[in-house]
């Protein structure tokens, strides 16, 4: 997954013989609570190092996460870890390590006391030295003998990444590991995550910030509406939601003759207007915005403002989701 790559479609693209075996293989995923679809048909592989599941809340991470950690069946498609269902295989389940999204911590215990039952559920030898490295891997005094319950948000994030982290999985799971942490504490984080990756383990990162992404790792998926929307190189994804259609709102003082002067122009995909505004649709921001500002000049009309009307990250959701169909 180095490069740019369409969405996968139901079936996915036959394996690479070239390319390394994948650590872990979602085929045509589907999970459904009732009638709520969290995750639908989603297929993708990764290997080594750091992917970012990039996608906004409700878009069904933790819950395709949780399916394949083998913690809840698929309702369709498979998934392999490691070459095997996690859910049938023990050895595989050992070789996994989540930090899950919930702030699940016995806020009595200390971090030590934490993670080394997280250890001890793992059969790990020694489970107070893995507790002891497990902690100092994520900046944490593993001497610290206060409970977790009096620690900041960010701590108790490394509290939960320490716990993953404790039986040297090859396989990390880590469903939104960097709300809360400061900057420094996050490019730390990041740091570790790019360590591990580049040590031959295999990182899967979720975020809903799309600018965090691009730290995380050039890998990414994004998923909306249960979807897998996207997948590939971030910089060829970005490219492309910069390529998207953008409709931006014009505030001018005499919005109809503007419209009117606007439509069928270049760069112009679409307009509209209102008593007090123009709506118009462009793939090309940039000349756009000198086409209106050329024509305003020659009209002698005032432009108050051009804003897009939609340039958020669910904007880019959506278009990803949509372009799909
Ligand atoms: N156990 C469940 N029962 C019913 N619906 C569920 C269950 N778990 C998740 N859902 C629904 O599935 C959808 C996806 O949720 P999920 O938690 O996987 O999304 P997410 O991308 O991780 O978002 P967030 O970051 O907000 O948790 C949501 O509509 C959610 O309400």
């Amino acid at each position: 997954m180095s490069d740019w790559a369409p969405p996968t479609p139901a079936m996915p693209p036959p394996p690479d013989p070239n390319a390394p075996a994948p650590m872990v293989e979602v085929t045509n995923v589907t999970k459904a609570f009732g009638d709520v679809v969290a995750v639908s048909d989603v297929s993708f592989r990764v290997g080594p190092g750091v992917t970012a599941l990039l996608g906004p809340n409700g878009a069904g991470k933790s819950t395709l996460f949780r399916v394949m950690c083998g913690l809840t069946p698929p309702s369709q498609g498979t998934v392999r870890v490691l070459g095997a269902d996690a859910r049938a295989d023990r050895e595989v389940r050992g070789r996994i390590g989540l930090a899950p999204q919930q702030d699940a911590l016995f806020d009595r215990l200390s971090a030590h006391r934490f993670v080394e039952i997280a250890a001890l559920t793992h059969a790990v030898s020694e489970p107070a030295s893995a507790a002891d490295r497990a902690l100092e891997l994520v900046d944490l005094d593993p001497r610290v003998d206060k409970p977790v319950g009096s620690y900041s948000k960010g701590m108790r994030q490394r509290v939960k990444l320490a716990a993953a982290l404790v039986n040297d999985p090859d396989v990390l799971i880590l469903d939104e590991p960097l709300t809360g942490l400061d900057p420094v504490q996050r490019n730390r984080m990041i740091r570790l995550f790019h360590d591990l990756g580049d040590q031959g383990k295999c990182l899967l990162v979720s975020s809903h910030v799309l600018d965090e992404v691009a730290r995380i790792g050039s890998n990414v998926l994004v998923i909306a509406q249960g979807r897998l929307a996207a997948s590939g190189d971030y910089r060829a994804l970005r490219r492309l939601m910069d390529d998207r259609p953008l409709r931006l709102r014009i505030n001018a003082d005499r919005p109809r003759d503007l419209a009117a002067a606007l439509v069928g122009g270049s760069f112009v995909d679409g307009v509209s207007v209102s008593a007090d505004e123009v709506i118009a649709d462009t793939t090309d921001i940039d000349r756009f915005g000198r086409h209106v500002a050329a024509v305003a000049k020659e009209l002698d009309v005032r432009l108050y403002e051009v804003q897009p009307t939609d340039d958020d990250l669910e904007s880019v959701f959506r278009y990803l989701v949509e372009r799909r169909r």
